[in-house]
C-alpha cells in the first residue's frame, strides 16, 4: 500500500470510530494536514448527521466549508467531544510531535478543548523516541533570535523556517538534532522560553487513541 492509501485507511477508521457518537448538535474538532484532509473528505458524507466543526487552521476551515460543513469559532463552542488529527511522530505513550504544517498552536488549543483526541497516522509516524522529525516551535517574530539561542543552550540545532507565517502571524523555528527523552518536561521547558507561543510536543495532552495504518490493517492503540 502507498502512504496515501494508509492515510486514507486511518481516515476511514476514524469515521467508524466517531460515527456511532454523532448527534445533530455535535461539533467536532478537526486537525490539519494531508491525513486530516482525507478525514475531512470522508466526513462530508455525514454532514447531515452532525452540526459542524471547529478547525485548527484556515486551510482546514476552508476545506470543511467547501464540503458544506459549517465551521464554528472555538470561543462560541467551549468543548468538543472529539479532536481528530494527524501527527509527524507518535510514541507508545501517544505523545506526539506535530506542526510540520505550521498549525501546531491552533491544533494544541483545539486539542485542549477536546474530550478525546484521536490521532490518525500511517505507520511511518510511529517511533520509539521522539525527535528525528525536527520539532517545530512557534515564536513571536521579534523573539526569533533570542529563542533560537535558548534552543541551542538546550542542545537543539534551530533552523528558521523561512517564508512561513503561521495563521497567528508568527514564525516557526524547527529544532534539528533534538532527541527527546522526557516529552512532558521538555514541552513545559520550551513553553517557558519568553517569546515562544507554543511548541510541537503534544505530551501533557497526548492522544487518547491512535489509529495507525499498517500493511496488515489499521491498528487501534491506546497510551502505554
Ligand atoms: O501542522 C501540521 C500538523 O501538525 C499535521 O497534523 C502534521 O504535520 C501531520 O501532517 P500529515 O498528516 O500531512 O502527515
Amino acid at each position: 500500500m502507498t502512504q496515501d492509501e494508509l492515510k486514507d485507511a486511518v481516515a476511514a477508521a476514524a469515521i467508524a470510530e466517531i460515527e456511532p457518537w454523532l448527534k445533530r448538535d455535535t461539533i467536532l474538532g478537526i486537525g490539519t494536514g494531508s491525513t486530516a484532509n482525507l478525514f475531512i473528505d470522508r466526513l462530508a458524507r455525514l454532514r447531515d448527521d452532525f452540526k459542524g466543526a471547529v478547525a485548527s487552521s484556515e486551510a482546514s476551515a476552508e476545506r470543511l466549508r467547501r464540503h458544506g460543513i459549517e465551521v464554528f469559532e472555538l470561543n462560541s463552542v467551549g468543548t468538543v467531544p472529539f479532536y481528530i488529527d494527524g501527527a509527524d511522530e507518535v510514541n507508545a505513550h501517544l505523545h506526539m510531535i506535530k506542526g510540520g504544517g505550521a498549525a501546531l498552536t491552533r491544533e494544541k488549543i483545539v486539542a485542549a478543548c477536546a474530550e478525546r483526541f484521536i490521532c490518525i497516522a500511517d505507520a511511518s509516524k510511529r517511533v520509539e523516541r521522539l525527535g528525528a522529525f525536527p520539532l517545530p516551535v512557534e515564536v513571536i517574530p521579534m523573539a526569533r533570535s533570542y529563542v533560537a539561542r535558548e534552543l541551542v543552550m538546550l542542545g537543539a540545532d534551530p533552523v528558521y523556517r523561512e517564508g512561513v507565517v503561521t495563521d497567528n502571524g508568527n514564525q516557526i523555528i524547527d529544532c534539528f538534532e533534538f532527541m527527546i527523552d522526557d516529552p512532558v518536561t521538555m514541552e513545559a521547558r520550551l513553553n517557558a522560553i519568553v517569546g515562544v507561543v507554543t511548541n510541537g510536543l503534544f505530551a501533557a495532552r497526548g492522544a487518547d487513541v491512535l489509529l495507525l495504518g499498517t500493511e496488515q490493517g489499521v491498528e487501534r492503540l491506546t497510551p502505554a
